[in-house]
């Protein structure tokens, strides 16, 4: 991986920037001492190097028992205990997984992170067509929207299958004691994987919450891991602040945050990496968005937005700046054709590679933007494989950690994401909520 941040020079000077390196590496240092704020939620700092090779082949052999009775695996998950699995998912598999006619895995597809009357049922009325399983994944075991949606698929399951293979259809993650999943699956005899107490949702992608669905899928999650090991060396404090890519990518978003540039669009050229946008955006999103702080995380997915965002980039107000995910070489190569008539006049790009015009079309955006007042970020990482993906999303987790320091906030709670809880329950009527209820009613 290269993180380069030369572009970002014009609007921050570059020792600005180099001077904020001590600064990062205290930050760097305060994750692997344990002595920060909220640092009982560091448990991903080593995870990579601390995964053994016993948990990855547990974790395949359960996945291939699965895969081997079912068409479709539901994943019924919301925030971190959903966006890591379907980025990494959309990235690795085809971008038309589903219509493969030969398969070798299972569909994977996902529930729970909405409370969609339609959704539900749509995806019922899907599922009937299929042989099925599910993997429920909560740390916490009582988020609303995965509970609604686990209690709907699950009767589905055992309606079809009866009590016992139901048992051997679900399989569920969890906190390894407490939480009504935990209770349920004890109950129910389902096969378990544990969300360690010291790992958040948010940095859980590198734990079973990532690494079950994706096995189901067929996705090399050992492979993954080892990116992931490789990339936690390379970010270590001990590794000097020039060569640390997450020292140097959190340095680069501070001193532009301190500069005035609220907000950090997350961009890549790659429509497989659309949802690592997502999962981003509540890394960075919960993690340090608080106490009226915070770079505003926001993704677009070029050139697709080009035609969209791209006029609000160019000119809208000047308090963006852009991180681009840029990746060396495509895994297919596909050569545009002459064409006799020529009349999209398209002919000059004959014998060249679609990835020639995409890559121009990036550097012709970065350049424009720069030229705009919006400073450019560049992650470059060398194709999109399960090794370089684990990586990134562990490079990413670093920074924001880093980041998070660096702002002066607690980086591992989300303490504002219980008020639209606490108002849901109080209009739902949910006991114990009657008196909130009766106000929030007279205000709507
Ligand atoms: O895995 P759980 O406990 O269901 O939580 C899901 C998500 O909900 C949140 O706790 C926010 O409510 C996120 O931090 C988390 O990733």
């Amino acid at each position: 991986m290269n993180v380069k941040i030369e572009k970002i020079y014009g609007a921050v000077a570059a020792e600005k920037v180099a001077a904020l390196g001590g600064e990062m590496k205290v930050a760097n240092e305060l994750l692997h001492s344990g002595k920060g704020a909220g640092n009982d939620f560091l448990g991903w700092v080593n995870l990579p190097t601390q995964t053994t090779e016993n948990e990855i082949a547990e974790i395949n052999a359960v996945a291939k028992e699965l895969a081997k009775k079912v068409e479709v695996v539901v994943i019924i998950g919301i925030g971190g205990s959903y966006l890591g699995a379907k980025a990494v998912l959309d990235a690795i598999n085809s971008s038309f997984d589903q219509l493969q006619k030969v398969r070798k895995n299972p569909v994977v597809i996902f529930a729970g992170q909405n409370i969609s009357e339609d959704y539900i049922v749509e995806l019922l009325d899907t599922l009937k067509h299929y042989s099925i399983g599910a993997v429920v994944i909560s740390k916490s075991g009582t988020t609303t929207e995965p509970a609604i949606a686990f209690r709907i698929i699950k009767e589905e399951i055992e309606h079809r299958y009866g009590k016992d293979e139901a048992a051997k259809r679900i399989i569920a993650v969890t906190d390894k004691a407490r939480g009504a999943l935990r209770t349920l699956a004890t109950q129910e005899g389902y096969k378990t994987f544990v969300i360690e107490d010291n790992v958040g949702g948010r940095f859980s992608v590198l734990t079973p919450v990532g690494l079950l669905p994706l096995a189901v899928a067929g996705v090399d999650i050992e492979s993954f891991v080892k990116g992931a090991q490789d990339m936690e060396r390379a970010c270590l404090p001990e590794v000097g602040y020039d060569k640390n890519p997450a020292e140097i990518y959190a340095a680069a978003r501070t001193a532009l945050y301190r500069d005035g540039k609220k907000i950090e669009i997350l961009a890549s050229y790659e429509p497989k990496l659309q949802n690592i946008g997502e999962w981003w955006k509540q890394l960075y999103g919960e993690s340090e968005g608080k106490e009226g702080k915070g770079i505003f995380p926001a993704s677009v997915t070029l050139t697709a937005d080009l035609h969209s965002m791209g006029q609000y980039i160019q000119d809208g107000e000047r308090t963006l700046f852009e991180t681009v995910i840029s990746v060396k070489e495509p895994k297919s190569r596909y050569e545009i054709k002459a064409d006799a008539a020529n009349l999209d006049g398209l002919n000059f790009l004959a014998g060249r590679r679609i990835s020639e015009v995409n890559r121009m079309a990036q550097l012709g955006t970065m350049l424009a933007h720069v030229d705009g007042g919006v400073p450019n970020i560049e992650i470059e990482i060398d194709k999109i494989d399960a090794y370089n993906i684990g990586g990134l999303l562990y490079f990413f987790e670093k920074a924001c950690g880093i980041s998070g320091y660096a702002l002066g906030v607690n980086p591992f709670d989300q303490p504002g994401v219980e008020a639209y809880k606490k108002n849901m329950f109080a209009l739902l009527g949910k006991p114990g909520f009657e008196k909130e209820g009766e106000e929030l009613r007279k205000r709507l």
